[in-house]
């Protein structure tokens, strides 16, 4: 029986109940983790309503404006990004925010705040007008700097290994937010008519292999060669190619049948389209909970040492033995430059 067994919650288990369950387990914890994670939830379900219902009230569409990304934003970008933000404010837990959506850090006044946060309100922003799964992504860190001040830059410059929590909410054809602390990764099932999130995937564990792979293959004129032979490894073995264009809807089904995610660098992104802070770390931080693994390539994501809040990086994520074969492709790709250029 491992460490989670006897900490078992039964299927059925409201998010809320569950959160204070595993809160026992900490003798010295003061529940703001847990409030937090709460004030998240939240906001997942009057993201979802206006999700579901933004054909029908004309939030739909472009937003007129681009990010800091250089994106075009969608309304329910900026209508995501406005949720979570409040939510995170009048909560009380969060002293600053990072988000896909702003350039520079948000401050929520909260300045007894223990905690940070960096998310990508809405993700898989080109999926949004025609109905195919998009998410939610955050990841949670103590702040560095001292309590009673403003926060800063510098406290999410952490890497990954430094987050207390990390997850995603995935808007699909059930809504679900799945999230580790460290303790193992749990996945709630929304149920819109009661308005509870219920534990329905219990101690998520990624299978070894899988026989999937998501990559946009049509950046592939300008693939390495490591990743050029690795996307010919999983054709030579059958795999099937999944490529949905939202990030977390790719990375959840992976997650749970086996498979890859790679975002490698292209042409059009030389490091990369991902950002290190609220899309590859938080999901490096469930992936190796559930026993996978994830990687720029040649690196383990989660000791990356961020330079920027907004910075972008290669990766390849998913069930432990496919990372480990791409790994092998590129340093062999490495190697082969390195002799080439002695
Ligand atoms: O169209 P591309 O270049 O394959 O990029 C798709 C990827 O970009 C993303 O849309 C990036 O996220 P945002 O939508 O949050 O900007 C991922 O969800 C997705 O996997």
């Amino acid at each position: 029986m491992n460490h989670h067994d006897k900490l078992a919650l039964p299927v059925g288990t409201t998010l809320d109940r569950f959160i204070m369950r595993k809160q026992e387990d900490f003798p010295y914890a003061t529940g703001e983790l847990s409030q937090l994670l709460r004030d998240i939830a939240l906001a997942a379900k009057i993201v979802n309503r206006e999700i579901n219902r933004s054909g029908l009230i004309d939030i739909a569409g472009a937003y007129g404006n681009r990010n800091v990304q250089g994106e075009d934003q969608q309304k329910l970008d900026v209508i995501a990004n406005i949720r979570f933000i409040r939510a995170l404010r009048n909560g009380g837990e969060v002293c600053t925010i990072i988000s896909e959506e702003d350039e520079d850090v948000i401050q929520t006044g909260n300045t007894q705040g223990k905690y940070v946060v960096a998310i990508d309100p809405l993700d898989g922003s080109s999926n949004i007008d025609v109905n195919v799964s998009i998410g939610t992504i955050f990841s949670i860190y103590r702040r560095v700097s001292p309590t009673g001040s403003e926060g800063n830059s510098q406290d999410f410059l952490q890497p990954g290994t430094h987050q207390v929590a990390a997850g995603y909410v995935i808007y699909g054809s059930s809504t679900m937010m799945v999230y580790t602390t460290g303790n193992g990764v749990n996945g709630f099932t929304y149920e819109p008519s009661l308005g509870e999130f219920f534990l329905s995937h219990p101690n998520i564990l990624t299978p070894k292999t899988g026989a999937v792979y998501s990559v946009n293959e049509g950046s592939s004129e300008s693939f390495s060669q490591g990743v050029t032979e690795f996307v010919a490894y999983c054709k030579d073995n059958s795999f099937s190619a999944r490529y949905i264009g939202s990030l977390v809807a790719d990375f959840h089904r992976n997650l749970l049948k086996g498979g890859i995610y790679i975002y490698p660098p292209t042409a059009k992104a030389p490091n990369g389209k991902l950002r290190l802070m609220y899309e590859c770390n938080p999901l490096a931080f469930i992936v190796e909970q559930a026993g996978g693994k994830a990687s720029n390539g040649r690196q383990r994501t989660m000791e990356i040492e961020p330079r920027d809040m907004h910075e972008r990086c290669p990766l390849f994520i998913g069930s432990p033995e496919l990372v480990d074969k791409a790994e092998e492709l590129l340093a062999k790709e490495h190697s082969h430059d390195a002799v080439a250029n002695s």
